[in-house]
């Protein structure tokens, strides 16, 4: 057992899903592997590990925010060995042309979080992601005719931000859409040479105001499974 995570040596896959959401991962748990058990119920921030056409891949929910996947990923490349970590997460629209429910491949994150300008004692480091799942499950959704866009996102410390026009400089700069946790999954998978991709479904637009509700953010975004199992 690892201090958040209470899964025996050897019960975690070398590949695994990160939802930010518990719920989530038990949702792609039940729907999409086989042959599963839940490994973790610590602090209700569910795991679970099975077989996906007979790769054997884990699940675990990451929490929200920076800090929180931070615990997770540490102790799962640490403790448990893990090498191929495939965030799976909501987030919001910063363009027009990215619409909800369409699907984004972080290639990097810019951030507003200082977890990285401490580390780095004031240097800015750019986290990418692993060009191999990120190649991968491009062609994977170009092949399933899915709509996907490739490019920059924002890393926030803030879902309820101050200013409710400051995403509109992130925009102006290409960036395509906000969520909480992929700069520290990136740094945090350079740092132990770890493989790292994120991929979003767009929940909600800031350019329309449009918005999907909790449950359909929990249980419907098949498409974004479906990638993420792909690649494995
Ligand atoms: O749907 P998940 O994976 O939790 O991702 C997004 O949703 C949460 C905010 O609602 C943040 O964690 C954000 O990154
Ligand atoms: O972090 C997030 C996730 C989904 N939608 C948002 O607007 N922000």
């Amino acid at each position: 057992m690892s201090i958040h995570i209470g899964a025996e040596k050897g019960q975690i896959a070398e590949t695994i899903l990160l939802p930010g959401d518990p719920m989530r991962a038990k949702y792609i748990a039940d729907n999409f592997l086989e042959d599963v058990y839940c490994y973790n119920e610590v602090r209700g921030m569910l795991g679970f590990t099975g077989y996906y056409k007979g790769h054997k891949v884990s699940v675990q929910g990451s929490g929200m925010g920076v800090p929180s996947i931070s615990i997770y990923v540490n102790e799962l490349i640490k403790d448990y060995g893990v090498k191929n970590l495939i965030r799976v997460g909501s987030c919001g629209s910063f363009q027009e042309d990215v619409k909800v429910r369409d699907i984004i491949l972080a290639m990097t994150s810019s951030t507003d979080s200082a977890i990285n300008k401490i580390r780095f004692e004031g240097k800015d480091f750019a986290p990418v992601a692993d060009f191999e799942l990120l190649n991968a499950a491009y062609h994977n959704a170009k092949d399933h005719n899915v709509t996907v866009h490739v490019g920059n996102i924002l890393t926030s410390d803030t879902f309820y931000g101050d200013k409710p026009d400051a995403w509109k400089q992130w925009a102006d700069f290409g960036v395509l859409a906000v969520e909480m946790e992929t700069t520290a999954l990136y740094t945090l998978a350079a740092k132990y040479n770890a493989k790292a991709l994120t991929i979003l479904t767009v929940s909600d637009s800031l350019v329309t105001g449009e918005e999907l509700n909790s449950v359909d953010r929990q249980n419907t975004f098949t498409q974004m499974m479906e990638i993420a199992l792909s690649i494995i």
